[in-house]
């Protein structure tokens, strides 16, 4: 990468830039990368606040476009000398097919692959997941693991099986050779499950809450942990990531790295309660209100509901036999991978990560703040 002081020279491209985790990347990246010229960002949909982006040093370009139309993929990618890759179709709920799920997830990564080839592009980062290790579909439990942690990773559920697809794509493409004669280099973030500012899920626990009157009601074990990250931390692994992946090509190509920060390890519920709580509701039990078995029987009258339904109505609902399974699986990491290889530290520190995602609830239609 050509890398000058004064002149700002390098071309960074993130797809799926309008997203969730997308948007912090490319505000990361306007914040935290000086030796940027030019963001382009690619999604589906371009969303309204990158006209406010225009007006900054850095050349942002927003590109309309569709990561499984190969020909869109590379028109962005030609001249970029870093990709992310976060544009993914993430759907546990059955919103999506399956087939337009590995699409999205694993065709549109190998157009993101094969661009980089075809145009001389040499880094690649792509966002993962946590879940292309697990839960599993045995319900194993994954306690304070790391990248080397054995864990058999065995999955049913389209999501996962894509990303875990997707991945594998990225890190064998490490090594091949790009136009031009140099090698690509690529590597995988793992995040665990994601919070803060935007967080689509987070949003559906709140208004759920302030249906039934300000309350939530427990339907896992406070002892099931699960691993959180804060999203700005996630963008700032993807930002260090791209910084140091050309001086450490060797060391960092192919590799994966776990997204963690200082969040505490709790369940699903009593972590969204971290943020809700101070938002006016309450989580009520200190054990599951419902035995396991009757969620079980839920989970799966939802699931056979929606099939039923497909034909006339698309019901998707929170609770289906895959979210139960993952919310009632202890699913933790606890790694210096990413220290060790790239010397990161979350920028974000866990008082700050929870003011912020606090004050983003508080700005919600219907908070009482
Ligand atoms: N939300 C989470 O907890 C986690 C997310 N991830 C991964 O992080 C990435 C980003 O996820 P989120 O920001 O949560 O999701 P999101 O749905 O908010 O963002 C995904 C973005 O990709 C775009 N996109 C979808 N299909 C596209 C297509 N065909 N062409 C171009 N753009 C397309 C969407 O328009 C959206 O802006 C995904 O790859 C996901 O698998 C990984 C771990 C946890
Ligand atoms: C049974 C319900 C009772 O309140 C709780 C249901 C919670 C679920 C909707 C979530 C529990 C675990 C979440 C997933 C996890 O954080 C890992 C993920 C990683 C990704 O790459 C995408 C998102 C997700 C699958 C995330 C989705 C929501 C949960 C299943």
């Amino acid at each position: 990468m050509a890398e000058s002081a004064q002149v700002p020279t390098l071309v960074y491209l993130v797809t799926g830039g309008c997203g969730f985790l997308g948007e912090h990347i490319v505000r990361m990246l306007l914040e935290r990368e000086p030796r940027l010229r030019e963001l382009r960002v690619f999604d589906l949909h371009l969303s309204p606040w990158l006209e406010e982006l225009q007006t900054g040093p850095v050349q942002v370009t927003a590109i309309q476009g569709d990561v499984t139309q190969a020909h869109q993929v590379t028109a962005a990618v030609a001249g970029s000398h870093v990709v992310i890759h976060t544009a993914g179709l993430v759907d546990v709920f059955g919103k999506a097919s399956p087939k337009t799920i590995h699409q999205v997830n694993v065709q549109g990564t190998q157009n993101v692959i094969e661009a980089c080839i075809r145009t001389g592009t040499q880094f690649l980062i792509y966002t993962s997941s946590m879940e292309v290790v697990g839960p599993n579909v045995k319900g194993h439990p994954f306690y304070r693991g790391n990248e080397d942690t054995p864990y058999e990773a065995v999955h049913r559920h389209p999501y996962p099986c894509s990303k875990a697809l997707a991945e594998q794509l990225v890190l064998e493409a490490n090594g091949r050779k790009v136009n031009g004669g140099l090698p690509l280099v690529t590597c995988a973030l793992r995040p665990t499950g994601i919070y803060g500012e935007g967080h689509q899920i987070m949003r559906d626990f709140y208004n759920q809450g302030l249906r039934f009157g300000g309350r939530l009601f427990r339907a896992i074990p406070a002892s099931v942990e699960h691993g959180r990250v804060y999203v700005g931390n996630v963008a700032w692994m993807h930002v260090l990531v791209a910084r140091e992946l050309e001086q450490r090509a060797a060391l960092m190509g192919g590799q994966v790295y776990f997204c963690y920060d200082k969040s505490p390890y709790k369940s699903y519920e009593d972590f969204n309660m971290e943020f809700l709580g101070p938002c006016g509701l309450r989580l009520i039990g200190t054990h599951p209100l419902l035995p396991y078995w009757l969620l079980v029987l839920l989970a799966t009258l939802n699931a056979l509901l929606q099939w039923l339904l497909r034909p006339l109505v698309l019901y998707t609902p929170l609770l289906n036999p895959y979210t139960l399974a993952m919310a009632n699986t202890t699913f933790t990491v606890s790694t210096n991978k990413a220290q060790r290889h790239f010397g990161y530290k979350p920028l974000f520190s866990w008082e700050e990560s929870k003011a912020r995602t606090i004050l983003w609830v508080q700005t919600l239609e219907g908070s009482a703040r």
